[in-house]
């Protein structure tokens, strides 16, 4: 059984928790608490293989809360990052979290840079108010190197299931790289220390 960490990050209201609950109950809720950090469960099968999936949904980040953010960059495999088409605040903080998730990860997972990320615009239900254009949602994405989407959490669970099937398959071949990559530096420590006890000696010989 696998385990998948997720995190969703976003500004205040962007809609973190509505985007989640979709995913894990296919329902629009309309109202959440947000004074409180949620851990939330799930038991899935994608592509024949059992996960159990964790996804940790903070209350609300603010562009300079980067103490809210060190703890599920750590902790994290992967990220939800959302913000509200209707809000371009929501967005330039999205941008800041990104930013800040690439330093956090340089920092401290030994320039482990490329984790899986997917940033949401949500509330495109709310197109007629809208502040910030989808080409430059994309544009973002493509600069941060991550998937992209539209949604509308109170309208549709297709696009939200599609996009957190897509990131929890990144996510596990992003974690088998990480394995292979360790085994692979495992075998040639151990490549080398044989070599050095027995290489050496036979070249005495
Ligand atoms: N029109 C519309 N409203 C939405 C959508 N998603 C969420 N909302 C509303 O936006 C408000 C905030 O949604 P939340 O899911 O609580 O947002 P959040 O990002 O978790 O907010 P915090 O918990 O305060 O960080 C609620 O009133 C939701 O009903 C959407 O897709 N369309």
């Amino acid at each position: 059984m696998n385990d998948i960490k997720l995190a969703l990050l976003g500004s205040q209201g962007a809609g973190k928790s509505a985007v989640l609950v979709r995913f894990l109950t296919r329902r629009f809720i309309g109202e959440y608490a947000s004074n409180a950090n949620s851990l939330y469960h799930k038991r899935l099968s994608i592509d024949g293989r059992q996960l159990n999936l964790e996804v940790f949904d903070p209350c609300s980040q603010g562009s300079e809360a980067r103490c809210i953010l060190e703890e599920p960059v750590d902790w994290a495999d992967g990220f939800v990052v959302v913000y509200n088409i209707s809000d371009r605040t929501s967005f330039i903080n999205a941008k800041n979290i990104l930013r800040q998730i690439r330093e956090a990860r340089m920092d401290n997972c030994k320039g482990d840079t490329e984790v899986p990320v997917c940033l949401v615009g949500n509330k495109q239900d709310l197109c007629h108010a809208r502040q910030v254009r989808e080409d430059e949602g994309r544009c973002l994405a493509q600069e941060n190197r991550c998937h992209f989407q539209e949604v509308s959490a109170a309208e549709s669970y297709q696009d939200i299931a599609n996009l957190f099937t897509q990131l929890i398959r990144q996510v596990m071949e992003h974690l088998k790289y990480r394995a292979d990559r360790r085994r692979y530096s495992g075998s040639k420590s151990m490549a080398k220390l044989i070599n050095n006890v027995f290489g050496k000696r036979r070249k005495s010989v």
